[in-house]
């Protein structure tokens, strides 16, 4: 019951959207796709939940194939599209009592698995879903995706432009389904919220850069990252980019992460540097390699 790709390749006109993509996702796990915007996300969703043709390549989804078996995913998927999918014009009750209709059950039927989520929307199940905040929306959309009891569920980007508060609850919800035996693709721009998943594929410009845990992922950063402070952001990502030893440098939140490209790297030598071009209140300490890091590394 999980999810079989095999070289899937889709172009549009020029833009190949995804560069023969294979893997596959176990019964029962919560798997993340994870990539910056126009990575191909949506685009491998379409094909899984057979929106969309791929030019090349197969795919099976809870043992059906997406050309041939089109009807039995539609009927055995769950599928959360990235923007919001809702009927902002009927509430909340009316919404979810038109996508059961849909696929012939009733909110009754299947309620035990959209209880926990529905209580947190009850209270307003007479309001417009386009007046609902943006983590009800959500909690409505997954109640949507979720009402005929699907083998497998699709999240696209379900948490972007949610609130942090609303971003856990979300992933709370996502592992407590994952007990009920549903496999979850969901896909995400946040690199923290990889580390909540059983397994992780990074993705970038249409092709696959890693897959594993995330914990193996990240344990295979190959170099010491430096947490790099000083009075002036923009100053400080220039001078280290202009130091000759650099490996990588990018922003990081109030830091720079910096890598050298030596294995003898000594800070005070790059600390003379950057004082050489006027920055103050210099920092420059160990840390720790996030999946964030692997990715910078591993797009470069
Ligand atoms: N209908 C389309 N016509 C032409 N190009 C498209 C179309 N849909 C997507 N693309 C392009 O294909 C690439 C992958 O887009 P896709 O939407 O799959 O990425 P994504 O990772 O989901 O990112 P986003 O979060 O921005 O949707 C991008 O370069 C995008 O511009």
């Amino acid at each position: 019951m999980g999810i079989t790709i095999n070289n899937i390749s889709k172009s549009y006109k020029k833009v190949k959207a995804l560069e023969n993509i294979s893997f596959t996702v176990k019964p029962g796990e919560l798997f993340g796709l994870i990539g910056p915007d126009g990575a191909g996300k949506t685009t491998l969703f379409r094909v899984l939940t057979t929106l969309l043709i791929a030019n090349e390549g197969t795919a099976s989804v809870a043992g059906f194939d997406v050309i041939r078996d089109y009807k039995s995913i539609r009927k055995n998927v769950g599928y959360m599209p990235g923007k919001f999918s809702l009927y902002q014009d009927l509430t909340v009750e009316e919404n979810l009592d038109f996508f059961a209709t849909i696929f012939g059950t009733t909110i009754e039927e299947n309620y035990d698995l959209i209880k926990d989520i529905y209580i947190q929307i009850a209270p307003f199940k007479n309001r417009r879903a386009g007046k609902l905040s943006g983590g009800m929306k959500q909690k409505l959309a997954l109640c949507c995706a979720l009402i005929h009891k699907p083998k497998v569920l699709f999240l696209d980007e379900p948490t972007t432009g949610v609130d942090p508060v609303s971003r856990k609850e979300f992933w709370e919800m996502l592992k407590r389904l994952q007990q009920k035996e549903i496999t979850i693709l969901v896909s995400t721009p946040y690199m923290d919220e990889a580390a909540l998943c059983d397994r992780i594929a990074l993705i970038e410009s249409g092709k696959i850069l890693e897959i594993d845990t995330p914990q193996a992922i990240v344990k295979q950063y190959p170099k010491q990252i430096y947490n790099v402070g000083a009075n002036n952001m923009y100053q400080l990502i220039n001078s280290l980019k202009e130091y000759k030893h650099n490996h990588s440098v990018y922003p990081f939140g109030e830091f720079v992460h910096y890598t050298d490209a030596r294995s003898d790297f000594n800070p005070t030598e790059l600390e003379t540097f950057l004082k050489s071009k006027n920055l103050t209140n210099i920092s420059i300490e160990k840390t720790a390699a996030t999946i964030e890091d692997t990715f910078m590394e591993l797009a470069k």
